[in-house]
């Protein structure tokens, strides 16, 4: 990393910043290798504007991967509003792939995360991920619907046609919802397509739908096995926009565990921001 100094009063002594770009199923993150802990990274107003489509890098969150006592490293998560987040569960494979692509790690890793400590493995190529989620054993409903928390809070409604819902504004119906507009919730609509599901998601923090969600699959891979009455070792193929994700966990009819959240984890590209343009 070139030298890059973020003052803790924002104050740039050096205006360039690395970042790297990765993709989990086309939910699109900007990551920066923050070990040597140059990079203060609470401020919302730069992070919303990297993660800008029109005006920034572009992506639905960015990460930094941090020094942690007893972990390979820590994942720090915003959402592309520039506020820090609860989980992302393909961020959380992308900043494995990156750990990889930066020698941090090999093929495997306990690494920390907001909700916890996270294990993954990472295939030798390097764009594949199989990370294990926070154990589940609250799921709640609402009306026919599902609720719960994979890492992120997460709501579940099972629909037909899926391909043809406005998720846009269906999903702020829910998250702006008297119940859910406080705290906010992501919103999964899904789809039995017979051998997998299909899931769209609108994600909080984005406020739109996204091509993929982690923690969202999971919630819904979770559900649906309640939903279908469905217990012991199960394994849940899953197609969302940006492509194909499983979800395989062990379920005994009140709690899940063994949750893996697994698939693609890919670098798209790397470059230098100069943050003037950032208004810095
Ligand atoms: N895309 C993520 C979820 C990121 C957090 C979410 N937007 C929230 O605020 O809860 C995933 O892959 O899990």
């Amino acid at each position: 990393m070139q030298a890059t100094t973020i003052l803790p009063n924002f104050a740039l002594q050096y205006m360039k910043l690395k970042f790297y770009k990765y993709q989990g199923a086309g939910n699109d993150f900007i990551i920066v290798d923050n070990r040597e802990n140059e990079v203060d990274h609470r401020n919302p107003a730069l992070i919303e504007g990297i993660c800008n489509r029109r005006f920034g890098v572009g992506g639905d969150g960015m990460m930094f991967l941090q020094q942690k006592d007893g972990y390979d490293f820590e994942m720090v998560y915003y959402n592309s509003d520039g506020q820090p987040s609860s989980m992302c569960g393909n961020g959380g494979r992308c900043i494995v792939a990156f750990a990889k692509y930066l020698k941090v790690i090999d093929s495997e890793t306990d690494f920390l995360a907001v909700d916890g400590p996270h294990y993954a493995k990472v295939s030798d190529s390097g764009d594949w991920v199989s990370l294990q989620m926070i154990n589940v054993d609250v799921i709640k409903k609402d009306g026919e619907d599902y609720v719960l928390n994979t890492g992120s809070p997460h709501y579940v409604r099972l629909v037909d046609d899926l391909q043809n819902v406005d998720m846009y504004e269906e999903g702020r119906k829910v998250r702006y919802n008297d119940t859910y507009k406080a705290q906010g919730i992501n919103v999964n609509f899904v789809e039995d397509e017979g051998d997998h599901l299909f899931v769209r998601t609108y994600e909080r923090g984005v406020e739109d739908e996204t091509y993929a969600c982690g923690t969202g699959v999971t919630a819904v891979a979770l559900a649906m096995a309640k939903y279908q009455n469905r217990t012991g070792e199960i394994s849940t193929p899953v197609k969302v926009l940006g492509g194909n994700l499983n979800i395989r966990f062990k379920y005994d009819g009140e709690k899940y565990e063994d949750i893996f959240l697994e698939g693609p984890a890919k670098k798209v590209f790397e470059g230098e921001l100069d943050l003037a343009d950032f208004g810095y």
